[in-house]
């Protein structure tokens, strides 16, 4: 028999792990894959961060720039998101025992991103002063890899930036395998506590970038005006009225008229809340609901999608996604209208990278983080794997299976 000339590779069964920008909880979710397309979605579900946990993260984002290493706050908060995410592991292999993992992609919690073109202010002086960028996700995968027995792929951002790139977004290479087949162009917007979004053009090529907030602005309103993290159901935003002077002054900040590829810190439009000052809680919620979709709006495209399929927590917002339809020219339905799990997509995201990790292949296109060239990128770690016993000394607390709407 003839051999051919590509080499195949055994998918393999991998768990990602995301924790976004909303500081919410873990996400975890099982792929059969082998990095270029996904064979099988087995369960996800979510594992909320306890209060205390959320509190500090959200206080070490204020203090990221300055952390050191062994800063004790940052030691415990490192210590306790990786054991909740050892025992999210360990609850989706109980949901699975026909579908056993051979490996983890495990992301970490952002806690800085500032890429070149975040710490000058401006994409043109990236090339110069790309071994200033910077992004940092906090996360012990030697502990996680202790834990659960597997491998574990981490650190997913850290060569693209080196390279000179963005570092995010990471979801378009995904975003783009499950698109196959869909017609085009096509977008895909995650809703997160930033909002990003993924075009694959007519001709097949991926772009990609962040576009603004996304839920994160209108959480840390909510919660200043409503001691709730977030604007439940939009009930605060469609109480309220844009106040559309301080809608266009927002939208002055230069970041919106920046071409793709482009990234963005949780914190980078905290500077834009001071425009707030003396509008009430309700009319707030509504503008800062508008300025997520206007943001997205006024990206600039080279091309129009025919179609938005929108993921994270944001697409639950339903004054959000009306806002959505209302600016966007073309249809905006969630992910789930082409089946997919909109809450697991991140997750999932992170176990096809890591396998694309293994194999060496690309996690980053110039067109999506504005790397120079395809990058790969993630660390593997199986150091100091033990045989997994934490069961005995680690309690699970509450998870919640993700639905399939
Ligand atoms: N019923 C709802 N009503 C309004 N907003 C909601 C609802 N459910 C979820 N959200 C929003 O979704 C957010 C969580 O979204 P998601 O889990 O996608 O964030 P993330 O994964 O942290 O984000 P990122 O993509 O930035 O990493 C919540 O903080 C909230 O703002
Ligand atoms: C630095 C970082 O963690 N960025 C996140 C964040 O959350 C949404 C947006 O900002 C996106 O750029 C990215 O996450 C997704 C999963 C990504 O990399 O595609």
């Amino acid at each position: 028999m003839a051999l051919s000339g590509r080499v195949g590779f055994a998918p393999l069964n991998v768990i990602g792990l995301m924790s976004g920008t909303s500081l919410d909880g873990v996400d975890a979710a099982l792929l059969r894959t082998d990095g270029e397309r996904v064979l099988a979605h087995g369960p996800a579900l979510t594992h909320p961060y306890p209060p205390e946990l959320r509190a500090s993260l959200r206080a070490l984002l204020d203090r990221a720039a300055g952390l050191a290493p062994t800063d004790p706050d940052l030691l415990a908060a490192t210590r306790a998101l990786s054991l909740l995410h050892g025992e999210a592991v360990q609850q989706l292999r109980l949901l699975a025992p026909d579908m056993p993992a051979d490996l983890v992609g495990f992301h970490g919690q952002t806690i800085l991103h500032a890429p070149a073109s975040l710490v000058c202010g401006s994409a043109d002086a990236r090339g110069e002063i790309a071994a200033g960028g910077r992004t940092w996700q906090i996360g012990d995968a030697a502990l996680l890899s202790a834990m659960t027995d597997l491998p574990v792929i981490h650190d997913f951002r850290s060569a693209d930036v080196r390279a000179g790139g963005e570092g995010a977004p990471l979801a378009p290479l995904y975003h783009a395998a499950l698109l196959a087949g869909q017609a085009r162009p096509v977008a895909v917007l995650n809703l997160g506590g930033v909002a990003n979004l993924t075009l694959v053009q007519a001709n097949g090529d991926v772009l990609a970038c962040d576009t603004g907030p996304g839920n994160a602005l209108l959480d840390d309103w909510a919660m200043r005006h409503t001691g709730r993290p977030f604007d439940q159901d939009g009930a605060l935003a469609r109480a309220g009225r844009v106040d559309t002077a301080v809608l266009e002054a927002m939208l002055a900040h230069p970041f919106f008229a920046r071409p793709a590829p482009k990234s963005l810190d949780r914190l980078t439009f905290h500077a834009v809340l001071p425009l707030l000052e003396g509008v009430g809680a309700e009319d707030g919620a509504a503008t800062l609901t508008a300025l997520t979709a206007q943001a997205v709006a006024r990206t600039p495209l080279p091309e129009q999608p025919k179609a938005w399929f929108v993921c994270g927590g944001g697409r639950h917002n339903p004054a959000l996604m009306q806002a959505l339809a209302e600016a966007l020219p073309a249809p905006v339905q969630a992910v789930e209208a082409l089946g997919w799990k909109g809450d697991a997509l991140e997750a999932e995201c992170f176990g096809f990278l890591a396998v694309r990790s293994l194999r060496g292949l690309p996690l980053s296109l110039p067109t999506t983080t504005g790397v120079p060239a395809p990058q790969s990128g993630g660390r593997l770690t199986c150091g100091g794997i033990t045989p997994y016993a934490h069961a005995t000394w680690l309690p699970f607390t509450s998870w919640r299976e993700t639905a399939t709407e």
